[in-house]
């Protein structure tokens, strides 16, 4: 006899079946060699196209002075996107190392000009701390170019540990943003 199971009903299966929580997931995109706009777009398709990853939500595009970059280094285009997802937090960022190299990022010197970036801000409420992974990004809080497209899409944005991503961008520098009216990045 087949028995219908209980949904309601919390068994060993269900607890060891594998299931992992949906969290949402604050991304920052940025590039500033090659074709900038072209890489960024084509990081949000292929983020999109990631099992077990929806694209909540993809804020306007801004124009950036590059921060701590080398002298002579290009401005960034840069945007963030939301996201749910299952994936677990190491598969994320291999997932976004992945998407980084598709698009030809090739890792030379701290802050050398890049193709496509791709930075894991906060992923729910989660602490990582090792090797690979640190979370939240310990420079998110001070970046205009995370807070400020982040606030767009996300006005109840949090740092955890940091605050609010509308209090944040109060003290940081925003004159080196533009948002580019021209430019919109399509899922
Ligand atoms: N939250 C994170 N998001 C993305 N990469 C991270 C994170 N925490 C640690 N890393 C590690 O940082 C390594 C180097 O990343 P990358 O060279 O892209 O740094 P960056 O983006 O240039 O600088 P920054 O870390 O200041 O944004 C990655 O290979 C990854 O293992
Ligand atoms: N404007 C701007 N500056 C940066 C950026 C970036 O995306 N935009 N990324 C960096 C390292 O991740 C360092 N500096």
């Amino acid at each position: 006899m087949t028995e219908t199971p209980n949904p309601f009903e919390l068994d060993a299966d269900t607890m060891t079946g594998g299931m992992r929580p949906i969290r949402q997931a604050v991304l920052a995109l940025g590039s500033n060699l090659g074709e900038r706009f072209n890489s960024v777009q084509g990081g949000v398709a292929a983020l999109a196209d990631t099992p077990e990853v929806t694209v909540v939500s993809v804020s306007p595009v801004y124009e950036t002075v590059p921060v701590g970059a080398p002298p002579g280094s290009r401005d960034f285009i840069n945007v963030v996107v939301l996201v749910d997802t299952t994936l677990t937090v190491h598969t994320l960022l291999d997932r976004c190392l992945a998407v980084e190299d598709a698009f030809g990022r090739e890792r030379l010197g701290k802050n050398d000009p890049r193709t496509l970036d791709v930075d894991l801000i906060v992923v729910g409420d989660r602490v990582a701390h090792d090797d690979s992974l640190v979370l939240p990004h310990p420079r998110a809080h001070e970046r205009p170019f995370v807070l400020q497209p982040w606030m767009d899409i996300d006005i109840e944005g949090e740092i955890p540990g940091k605050g609010f991503v509308a209090d944040l961008v109060r003290d940081v520098d925003t004159s080196g943003i533009k948002r580019r009216e021209d430019l919109e990045i399509l899922l």
